[in-house]
């Protein structure tokens, strides 16, 4: 079957799917962005603007937001969801109720996460969720990107996930252009696993950070870190490879580094002594690692995977631990050969 990709659906118009839009209309598709609210649809109509979310960006004119769904859709070749992994389910079904007969979109979702209590990655969601004769493939768009340098044209790597490899070229092929390149990876578990589990080292670099240590503990916890990431993303069936890839270490890298990542400067916070519910509240924008810490804590213990990074953090997030006290503790754990240990 042609898979055909000119017009596409934008579900979510936060950072990353106003962004993503964004490109998607300088690339020469047509797009309609959905949101929830009215007042943000009429401001990215009318100012194409998008102050709360990127204030210094102007949106091209020809992006149309809308707040109907049915709107948003009609016609669309491409589904993209770009919103926090929790709202994801209730989205699908929503979606799943308006697409016609025949229709055949391909499924995208850009977003970073696990689902609380059934543990279940995003493109297992939207699989539920989107019967297989109203869609084509699912792709799981990722890698180190923040939305904040991609809307101003720097350089960013993607990659573009799906056991379907015509829907992953699909979505490498709109998204293409000279500051942002799209890779093709099959291994859409690794690629998802690793996009979510990296939220969680950058609560606890940020962490370090906001406590005053230096590099060395940074990148300790960022190469040790990966270690957990892929023993327990291998037990969940993910390629061992794509954890060095750019969903891997490329997207931890940026997420354990960069003042613009929210879960970074959440972990930050922290660790300056700030409470966690007053930095949600002020945050204004999803943190993703705080649920995926409790995903990822609970599937390692269902796994016997040994975690001891997402289990300390896991214990300052949901059991008060002082971060100190976390920090004393991995560093007291018994001595450890590394070859035995790296994933
Ligand atoms: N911001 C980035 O640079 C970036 C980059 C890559 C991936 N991501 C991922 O993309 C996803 C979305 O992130 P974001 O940065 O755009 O978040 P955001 O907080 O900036 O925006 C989230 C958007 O989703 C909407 N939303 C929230 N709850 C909803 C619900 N229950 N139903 C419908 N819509 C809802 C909000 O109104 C908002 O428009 C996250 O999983 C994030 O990890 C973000
Ligand atoms: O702002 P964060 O921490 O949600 O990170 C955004 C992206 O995942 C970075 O690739």
């Amino acid at each position: 079957m042609v898979v055909l990709c000119e017009k596409i659906a934008v579900i979510g118009a936060g950072s990353w799917g106003s962004v993503l839009a964004n490109i998607l209309i300088l690339n020469g598709k047509q797009v309609c962005i959905w949101s929830r609210r009215q007042e943000q649809v009429e401001e990215l109509n009318n100012l194409h603007t998008n102050e709360h979310y990127l204030p210094k960006l102007k949106y091209d004119p020809r992006l149309e937001a809308t707040t109907s769904l049915a709107r948003a859709l009609a016609g669309a070749d491409v589904i993209l969801f770009a919103i926090p992994t929790k709202a994801i389910r209730a989205m699908a079904q929503q979606v799943a109720t308006l697409l016609k007969a025949g229709a055949h979109p391909v499924i995208v979702h850009a977003s970073k996460g696990l689902e609380l209590k059934t543990h279940k990655r995003i493109s297992e969601i939207l699989a539920e969720e989107i019967p297989s004769e109203n869609r084509a493939g699912i792709v799981a768009l990722s890698g180190p990107s923040h939305a904040e340098e991609v809307a101003r044209h720097d350089l960013t790597l993607i990659t573009a996930a799906a056991k379907d490899k015509k829907a992953a070229q699909c979505v490498q092929k709109i998204f293409m252009n000279e500051y942002f390149r799209v890779y093709t990876n099959s291994d859409i578990i690794g690629v998802e696993l690793g996009a979510a589990f990296k939220n969680i080292i950058a609560l606890g670099a940020g962490a370090l950070h906001g406590l005053g240590y230096g590099d060395d503990a940074k990148a300790a916890l960022m190469t040790r870190g990966l270690a957990e990431i892929a023993r327990l993303g291998v037990a969940l069936g993910a390629d061992p490879m794509t954890f060095i890839g750019l969903t891997g270490v490329g997207d931890l890298i940026v997420t354990c580094t960069s003042v613009h990542s929210r879960n970074w400067r959440a972990g930050d916070q922290l660790g300056r002594g700030q409470k966690l519910a007053d930095i949600v509240a002020n945050m204004g924008m999803v943190i993703e690692g705080i649920n995926t810490t409790k995903a990822a804590y609970e599937l390692a213990q269902q796994k016997q995977i040994e975690m001891p990074i997402t289990e300390a953090i896991y214990e300052v997030l949901y059991q008060g631990k002082e971060i100190k006290a976390a920090i004393a503790d991995l560093m007291k754990r018994e001595g450890r050969s590394e070859e035995e240990t790296n994933y």
